[in-house]
């Protein structure tokens, strides 16, 4: 049973700033609950978009009600030509969470959340639409083709990877897709949905905490860490270079990307379900290289400083055997903490008093003005 990290200092570690119902982190018991469920379950029986369910409407639908779901997410999947137009203007080199926050911007010009009644309404419409968003662009500045961003695919992480890979994905693929969705989908009080929680508290429109969000996701402190875990594995021909390698880094005291957390002390339980998935797919794929190479990273970092995989470490190589490229890694996990986000602008929202807390002054002490000819 993981216990609580013990939490002081810098960077509002241990502060309470606020009340949620979404989800637990660190607990004992269940490292990671979503609105009471264990996300390891979730993982294992449910389907993302049941999860996104969940937490945007407050319960998990029936039958009927997913299948309704499904169908308008499904009716939702294509972007606005004057979104495309843009998409296209943006250079190849541009990062694509830049590209997302354009996007998320964009459509709230083109559509945009005239009152707080068509909050649901409009995160769905992200929901369908943020898969196209990415591959639209990625597929118009590296391949040179419009693609169709409709699909018949029946889930959100399967319209991605026909999009991406313009054919129809493989069963383990989509799976794959929907665990990781649903893995990434809600994490309480961390940077990007705090930031969104801010922006909602002022009572801005929805577009605009979701860009903001996209933004605090970005760094590699965050989100941006599943992309530079990447990095850092494929730097290696062996699990003996690894380990070699990751010792001199330590020794410099680099940060290595994919471990450690802000919050869990011991492990983060979305890890050993991604490891499960990475390791699957390693084989699928025959790989003798990358997936060893991130055990012997992993077994280096918790003898040398008891730092454990987070739950980005392993979503590196699961993405590559997939055939995902490694730019795309963190948009995806937008595609999924969008439904966080959203929730918690919602429950914001219906108990809002605006954040702003006091800073302790450290500068220097009230001093006379001098006029500038005097200075
Ligand atoms: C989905 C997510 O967003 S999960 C997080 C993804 N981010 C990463 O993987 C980036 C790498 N990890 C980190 O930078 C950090 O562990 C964070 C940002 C996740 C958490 O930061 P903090 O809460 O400040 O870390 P914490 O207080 O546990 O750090 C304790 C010590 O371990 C070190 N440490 C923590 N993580 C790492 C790491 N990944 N590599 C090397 N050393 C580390 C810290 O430098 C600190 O050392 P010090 O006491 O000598 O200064
Ligand atoms: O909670 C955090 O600080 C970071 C994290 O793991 C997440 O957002 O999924």
């Amino acid at each position: 049973m993981a216990e609580a990290k013990v939490l002081s200092g810098a960077g509002l570690r241990g502060q309470v700033a606020g009340q949620t119902a979404l989800s637990t982190v660190g607990q004992a018991g269940a490292g990671l609950t979503y609105r009471g469920y264990d996300v390891r379950d979730l993982a294992a029986g449910a389907e993302f978009e049941e999860v996104a369910y969940l937490l945007l409407y407050g319960e998990l639908p029936s039958k009927a009600e997913l299948a309704d779901y499904k169908r308008k997410l499904k009716g939702l999947r294509d972007l606005p030509q004057a979104l495309k137009e843009v998409l296209e203007r943006i250079p190849r080199d541009a990062h694509p969470m830049d590209v997302m926050r354009t996007g998320c911007s964009v459509l709230g010009t083109l559509e945009p959340e005239l009152t707080f009644d068509a909050q649901h309404d409009k995160t769905d419409r992200l929901l369908a639409l943020f898969p196209a968003v990415m591959c639209y662009w990625y597929r118009f500045t590296h391949h040179g083709v419009r693609i169709d961003c409709s699909s018949d695919e029946d889930t959100i992480g399967g319209h991605f990877l026909h999009l991406l890979h313009g054919k129809k994905p493989s069963a383990l693929h989509v799976k794959v897709m929907n665990v990781s969705l649903i893995l990434y989908a809600e994490h309480e009080f961390n940077a990007s949905t705090f930031t969104a929680r801010v922006c909602a508290s002022t009572l801005s429109d929805l577009y605009s905490c979701i860009t903001a969000a996209i933004g605090s996701l970005r760094g590699p402190l965050h989100g941006g860490a599943n992309e530079a875990a990447m990095e850092l594995i494929e730097r290696f021909q062996s699990p003996q270079e690894a380990t070699a390698e990751l010792l001199r880094m330590l020794e410099r005291k680099d940060k290595i990307m994919g471990f450690g957390h802000a919050i869990y002390k011991e492990s983060d339980p979305r890890n050993e379900v991604i490891k499960g998935w990475s390791k699957q797919l390693a084989d699928e794929v025959g790989d003798k290289v990358l997936y060893p190479v991130s055990e012997a990273i992993d077994k280096t970092m918790w003898e040398q400083k008891r730092l454990f995989p987070n739950a980005d470490f392993y979503h590196a190589s699961a993405y590559h055997f997939m055939g995902i490229p490694t730019k795309l890694f963190t948009p995806i996990f937008v595609c999924s903490r969008l439904t966080g986000w959203a929730a918690h602008v919602f429950e914001q929202r219906a108990n809002n008093r605006i954040i702003r807390p006091s800073a302790e002054y450290t500068g220097v002490e009230q001093r006379q003005f001098v006029p500038i000819e005097q200075r």
